[in-house]
């Protein structure tokens, strides 16, 4: 019973959306002894149903939207019944009279007219009690995208068909609903025909249907239940006022509008929420390219990276920069006496020690196997020299017990190192710097390992 919006934590929004129920209902109760005064104002009915018109539609694009990238059908279905609904306002404000000639508009409280609205308010808690039966029952597996499109389809087909039973068929067949409010706007003979009772039902079975699907998991499925929440309370308060224009009359469309409200919001927190958490996925992706999983540190594509960007910074920018390459001696009999497991803790000690012996602003990327690179920004040959003895001596004094020749002696695990350093100007190419600080690697190791050796010949052994 997951759905996609399943993932968003529930507590807050429940708390949230409990101090709002109870708020609406102080209101609600507070205003229900004033439903039948008359408010002097003019008649608001287009902008209303504008406002409804143009939230529902938001809502139900937003919520479609959803539907395309996560493919459940509860989703498609609950965006249907928002669509239901917009298109119907939509079509009382087109026959709103006035807006178009005589003969197409209706009059408030004639018999097509309030069988719109009835219409509208059914069918729309009608088809989010089937969303809510499609959420309790959908399988965990999304649509493939061939099957949503063709789910697509028919939730447009049952929305036509909807909008065209209750715009053509029905009407000519129903029983005459004009009677049931006067031309001056008396509710009375609508209380008493039941059309309310059954707005009421049915807006209560959403709510419940809500409840019992969802079982408020998600911070969605929390707004989406106070939405029904909200209409019941706009047909409690339609039941209470006698008239049309009074107190109870306009809280009703106030609780109507703040039910869409609220899941218009609740969308587009959803829309943040996602973004945020592409966000996150992109920078754990991000983090994850540049780094090498069994070390930590960066690789060696981002290091090539950081190289590339030091060297074309702006000549006003340019200063010296040293290249120091780390390789560990003998690590080949090391994995040979102690195995690879060993050898990789091994190499995770070094790589860390190494880090700890950097500036900030240095960056250490492992270069490959047993091989560790760093680019000391700003260094220059006594500092890089100084620096290197110090990482050397380091990995030394971890006393990483290393596999001997003599097994007399005892023996620790060492790095040579050899160092490249750059003046700021007469930048070489990016692999030729590479190549220098090889060059003096191989030097290192050429001299007995466990020493560092700058170019061009340079080399201070161990224990100095
Ligand atoms: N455990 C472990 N071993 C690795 C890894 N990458 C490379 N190696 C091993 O590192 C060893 C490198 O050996 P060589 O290139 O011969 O160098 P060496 O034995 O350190 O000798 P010198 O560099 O000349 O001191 C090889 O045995 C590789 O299998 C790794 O990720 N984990």
């Amino acid at each position: 019973m997951k759905d996609n919006f399943s993932v968003t934590s529930s507590r807050p929004a429940m708390i949230l959306a409990g101090v709002l129920m109870l708020l609406m209902t102080i209101a609600a109760a507070l205003l229900l002894p004033h439903a039948n005064q008359p408010v002097i104002s003019s008649n608001l009915r287009p902008v209303m149903i504008t406002a409804q018109a143009l939230n529902n539609s938001i809502i139900a694009y937003l919520i479609l939207l959803h539907f395309y990238v996560k493919r459940r059908p509860a989703t498609g279905l609950l965006g249907t019944a928002f669509a239901f609904s917009a298109l119907m306002a939509m079509y009382r404000l087109l026959i709103l009279p006035g807006l178009l000639p005589k003969p197409y508009g209706i009059t408030p409280g004639s018999h097509l007219s309030v069988w719109l609205w009835f219409a509208r308010l059914a069918g729309f808690a009608l088809l989010i009690m089937l969303a809510m039966l499609c959420l309790a029952r959908q399988s965990k597996r999304p649509l493939s995208l061939h099957q949503s499109g063709s789910f697509l389809l028919c939730c447009l087909l049952l929305t036509i068909t909807l909008i065209w039973l209750a715009i053509q068929i029905l009407p000519p067949y129903l029983p005459d609903l004009g009677r049931l409010i006067s031309d001056q706007g008396d509710y009375h003979a609508l209380h008493s025909s039941g059309l309310l009772l059954v707005l009421l039902l049915c807006w209560t079975g959403a709510l419940a249907s809500v409840l019992l699907a969802t079982r408020l998991r998600s911070a969605f499925h929390c707004w989406l239940a106070l939405c029904c929440y909200g209409y019941v309370l706009y047909l409690v308060l339609i039941f209470s006022s006698s008239h049309r224009l009074t107190v109870g009359w306009y809280a009703s469309r106030f609780f109507e509008q703040f039910a869409a409200t609220v899941m218009l919001g609740a969308l587009l927190f959803e829309v943040f929420r996602l973004q945020k958490r592409l966000q996150n996925s992109y920078s754990q992706a991000y983090e994850t390219s540049i780094r090498d999983s069994l070390t930590g540190l960066f690789s060696r594509r981002h290091f090539d990276n950081v190289l590339d960007a030091i060297r074309h910074r702006p000549p006003e920018l340019a200063r010296p920069f040293t290249v120091l390459m780390a390789d560990i001696d003998h690590f080949k009999r090391f994995n040979d006496n102690f195995g690879h497991v060993q050898g990789d803790n091994c190499l995770r000690q070094v790589a860390a020690c190494i880090t700890q012996q950097l500036r900030d602003g240095d960056t250490l990327a492992r270069y490959g196997g047993e091989e560790f690179i760093a680019i000391l920004d700003g260094c220059n040959e006594p500092d890089a020299m100084q620096i290197a003895e110090r990482i050397r001596s380091a990995v030394e004094q971890l006393a990483i017990p290393a596999a001997s020749d003599n097994p007399a002696q005892r023996a620790v695990v060492t790095v040579s190192i050899g160092l490249y350093c750059q003046p700021a100007t007469a930048l070489p190419e990016e692999h030729q710097l590479i190549e220098h600080a090889d060059r003096a690697l191989y030097l290192a190791k050429h001299r007995g390992r466990n020493q560092t050796c700058l170019l061009p010949g340079c080399t201070v052994p161990a224990g100095r």
